[in-house]
């Protein structure tokens, strides 16, 4: 007996939860008002002149109809003329209708398009706020991508659903009106018809919405396999290893098995609406039998039988409309759901406001750093600690995963520390502005973008206060030993780069680094620069000449580089050897050579490689 109790209340719990989401109705009209208040209010004055029309045209129906009677009976010419004047009022109603309806139809096509650059703007601007932690959280990116795609279309949905159900209450309650003199038990009866057809829509969308949010990672999965299928970048492995069958063959599999899951539902849904919609029907037939048998009776004018007949047609349409409004709402009001949850995601607070340091020309210090990423249990840094000093160069030195990206992102506040600190000039780096920090800091990752842009672009975007600057590019070029091979370009730092526009050029891997490395320098006040692994893919002879040039011109900055190319390591002032995420050793080139340890051991092996 309890556990039924239980089970009652926890269905009223659902189900009071699930009418909660029909408060997005409301969001989505007020996104919709800020998107374009005046066609908001064009929307809304038409909506309600759509809703109340119908009643009224069936209205004018019934004194025509009477009117008629009347005249036929008497033959007086004042009889007949007021006939043809309800007439010509119904045809003036009637036009005004289709005038209002269309005119909603014109609202929503120019509110379709705002609305979607709209939502499509706040969820990128949001994009633009959120962490590096954020894009590497598989769950959020699910969050993310599922407001993007739904981002067009469902805000404006609901709002017209919403302005839809307005309507057809609207209707339905005037039809109620009218059916009101006839009797109020009819009115009863059919609004008490609708009620299991409301519950069952409310239930499948539901559960539509749980199916498509369950099947985030098969949709992620999804569009991957169609970007390695279509895309330019990935065409040669996929050609080279024959992957295309496999991955179509995945793409289709897991095709097959969203389309079983869907097409149960569908098909569920479907059964259970045309059930419910017959049980309306049938009461809807019961009450006009009835309206049919008062007519018969002489109890109702012909006028009036003609008024009902109209208003159980329309009304049973305008029903059917409402309902599946109904049910709509509900199903964009989940996805809604999800749209604010993603836009509602707490904001990392900015970090510090300082503008400079309390020791001047301290340098950089890291101070028994650690981190360990998000979800994982094993540490990336642990108690790395070393000092950097204006002007040095500083080399970072270790195997594969040892945490020498880690330690980059460290500094570039990509990420903080789980412990310990790191000082620029004194001061925690958490403590300092933002703006200033990413002003003093170049950096390059070994994984930087190469973007579809021209080759100045590309150069531009290390400094996007100067994207456009064609002497800045020219000087950061210049430091990047980038010119050389520019000017020998067909349209020298004009031409496109990448193939996805017209006469787009492809660059060679080493090419790429150079652009890169410019970059780096398009920040001039920066007086830290970070290059990860900026020459694995350059020539012997690139490298060298890379190296002097870049010791010319850093000379007052401090450098950080992560290398496995000892040649390139023993030209620093400073070089840490990181091992497993601890500091393992530390020294110039010869002092670690000395220490006959861990660096010693990969200098030689490497050397031996060149003899
Ligand atoms: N985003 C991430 N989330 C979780 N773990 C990560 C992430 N990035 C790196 N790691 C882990 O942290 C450790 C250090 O990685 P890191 O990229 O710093 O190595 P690395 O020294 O730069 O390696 P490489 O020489 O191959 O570039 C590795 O064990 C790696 O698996």
């Amino acid at each position: 007996m309890a556990e039924r109790k239980q089970r009652i209340w926890q269905r009223l719990r659902d189900l009071k939860r699930s009418l909660t989401i029909y408060q997005y109705g409301r969001r989505a009209v007020e996104l919709v008002w800020e998107t374009d208040w005046r066609l908001t209010l064009a929307l809304g004055v038409l909506t309600i002149l759509a809703g109340l029309l119908p009643a009224a045209i069936a209205y004018v129906g019934k004194l025509i109809v009477d009117s008629v009677v009347q005249a036929a009976q008497s033959g007086l010419r004042g009889d007949r003329l007021m006939s043809l004047s309800y007439l010509g009022l119904e045809a003036i109603l009637v036009a005004l209708l289709a005038g209002g309806r269309q005119g909603l139809t014109l609202c929503q096509s120019l509110l379709r398009v705002l609305l979607g650059q709209k939502v499509n703007v706040l969820i990128l601007e949001k994009a633009l706020t959120l962490d590096l932690t954020h894009f590497e959280d598989s769950e959020f990116y699910d969050k993310m991508t599922r407001a993007r795609r739904e981002a067009s279309n469902r805000p404006l949905s609901m709002a017209n659903r919403t302005f839809g159900l307005v309507q057809d209450s609207l209707s339905l309650i005037t039809y109620g009106g009218l059916l009101l003199q006839f009797s109020g038990w009819a009115v009863v009866m059919l609004l008490g018809a609708t009620i299991p057809a409301f519950v069952a829509e409310t239930y499948f969308a539901g559960a539509a919405f749980r199916l498509f949010k369950w099947r985030s990672p098969e949709t992620r999965q999804q569009t991957y396999l169609e970007v390695l299928l279509a895309r330019e970048d990935y065409a040669k492995e996929v050609k080279l290893f024959q992957l295309g069958p496999m991955l179509l063959q995945r793409y289709q599999a897991i095709f097959r098995r969203l389309y079983a899951e869907d097409r149960d539902l569908t098909i569920r849904r479907s059964g259970w609406s045309f059930g419910l919609s017959l049980l309306s029907t049938a009461a809807f037939y019961a009450a006009y039998c009835w309206i049919l048998l008062e007519a018969i009776a002489g109890r109702i004018s012909l006028g009036d039988l003609t008024m009902y007949l109209t208003v159980f047609r329309q009304g049973q349409t305008t029903f059917a409309s409402g309902l599946s409004s109904v049910g709509g709402m509900y199903e964009d009001g989940l996805y809604l759901s999800n749209l604010y949850e993603f836009l509602e995601q707490p904001v990392p607070l900015a970090q510090g406001y300082a503008h400079s340091g309390l020791i001047a020309e301290d340098g950089l210090r890291f101070e028994a750093v650690s981190f360990t990423y998000p979800g994982s249990d094993q540490p990336a840094l642990q108690q790395v600690s070393f000092h950097l000093q204006p002007g040095q160069k500083l080399a970072i030195v270790g195997e594969n995963g040892s945490g020498k990206t880690t330690l980059i992102k460290l500094l570039t506040r990509l990420y903080t520390p789980t412990a310990g600190k790191i000082l620029l000039d004194g001061r925690d780096l958490q403590d300092w502005d933002g703006e200033v920090l990413k002003r003093r800091i170049g950096v390059i990752f070994q994984d930087f973008t190469r973007y579809q842009f021209t080759v100045g672009e590309n150069i531009g975007v290390g400094d996007v206060k100067y994207f456009e600057a064609g002497d800045r590019w020219r000087s950061a070029a210049d430091k990047g030993t980038a010119t050389p091979f520019v000017e020998s370009l067909p349209e020298g730092f004009q031409t496109q780069l990448g193939r996805w526009f017209k006469n787009g050029q492809e660059l060679s891997g080493g090419q790429w680094q150079k652009i890169a490395l410019s970059r780096a320098f398009m920040r001039t006040s920066a007086d830290i620069l970070v290059l990860d692994e900026p020459t694995s893919a350059m020539d012997a002879e690139a490298e060298v000449k890379l190296f002097d040039q870049f010791r010319a011109v850093t000379q007052d900055q401090m450098a950080i580089l992560i290398s496995h190319r000892f040649s390139t390591v023993r030209r620093a002032d400073q070089i840490i050897v990181l091992s497993a995420g601890k500091l393992v050793e530390q020294g110039t080139h010869e002092d670690l050579l000395q220490q006959n340890g861990r660096y010693a051991h990969l200098f030689r092996l490497q050397a031996a490689g060149y003899q």
